[in-house]
């Protein structure tokens, strides 16, 4: 059948995208991957930098999700927690499949894997960041992927479940129209898109399990980190 985009849907996802495009992280911080010392200590400490500037970018993209700010303030919260760790695999793989031209790409790559992360969590996520590469996402889809993982309504502590499924649905409708009018030769293309929500549960998973094992080797995070992943 013909595929159109409504006047309305296209209003939601101009509001996505512009608010994706606006809140990105400060090209000083993320500049700061390139300085030369390489330590796992540094790397790690500059890791935890990215990823809390990543977590105020995020926050500040979230609250301009259309509908987000009407939700129930705890809602909001636990929106917010359960999926930090999602959005921020989709946020560092767009780094990795748009091949930084700094030469980011390699050099996150390199302080991921030598910031004293445990080995078998490398192989899960860099699969992921291939995964990711190889759909070429257009940037729309990417901005309403990103904002349909923080509209999950089955985190843990949302109340108001059908509130946020009425949001992520609008969001899904809009995803699959964008796919089909994008990717015309490839039919299960949503199909795929939505498979990588799922192993970003998985990677989720093993992501909590890391901190608890950062947490014993005395590893620090900062405040916004330890508030929004619940740890220290
Ligand atoms: C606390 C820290 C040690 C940590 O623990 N788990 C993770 C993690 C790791 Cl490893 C991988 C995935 C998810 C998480 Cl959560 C991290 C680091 O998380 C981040 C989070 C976001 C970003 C964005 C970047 C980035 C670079 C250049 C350019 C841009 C850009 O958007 O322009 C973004 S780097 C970066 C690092």
């Amino acid at each position: 059948e013909k595929v159109e985009i409504t006047k309305e849907q296209r209003a939601l996802m101009k509001a996505i995208v512009d608010a994706y495009n606006r809140h990105q992280i400060p090209q000083d911080v993320a500049k700061k991957l390139l300085q030369e010392q390489y330590s796992p200590e540094e790397n790690f400490l500059l890791l935890t930098e990215m990823a809390t500037s990543q977590v105020q970018v995020l926050v500040e993209f979230t609250k301009n999700i259309p509908g987000f700010v009407s939700l129930d303030r705890e809602d909001q919260i636990a929106l917010l927690k359960g999926s930090a760790v999602e959005a921020m695999f989709l946020r560092s793989a767009q780094v990795f499949s748009r091949k930084m031209p700094s030469g980011h790409t390699d050099v996150l790559e390199e302080r991921i894997r030598k910031s004293g992360m445990p080995e078998e969590f490398m192989t899960p996520m860099f699969n992921f960041y291939k995964s990711i590469g190889e759909l070429h996402m257009v940037q729309e889809e990417q901005a309403i992927l990103t904002a349909i993982t923080i509209l999950t309504p089955d985190r843990p502590y949302v109340k108001d479940h059908q509130a946020v499924e009425r949001l992520q649905e609008s969001m899904l409708v809009v995803l699959r129209k964008l796919c089909v009018l994008q990717h015309p030769q490839e039919l299960q293309y949503f199909a795929r898109l939505l498979g990588r929500l799922t192993e970003l549960r998985t990677l989720s998973h093993y992501h909590a399990e890391m901190l608890t094992s950062w947490r014993m080797n005395d590893h620090k995070f900062t405040p916004l980190l330890c508030e929004i992943w619940d740890v220290q």
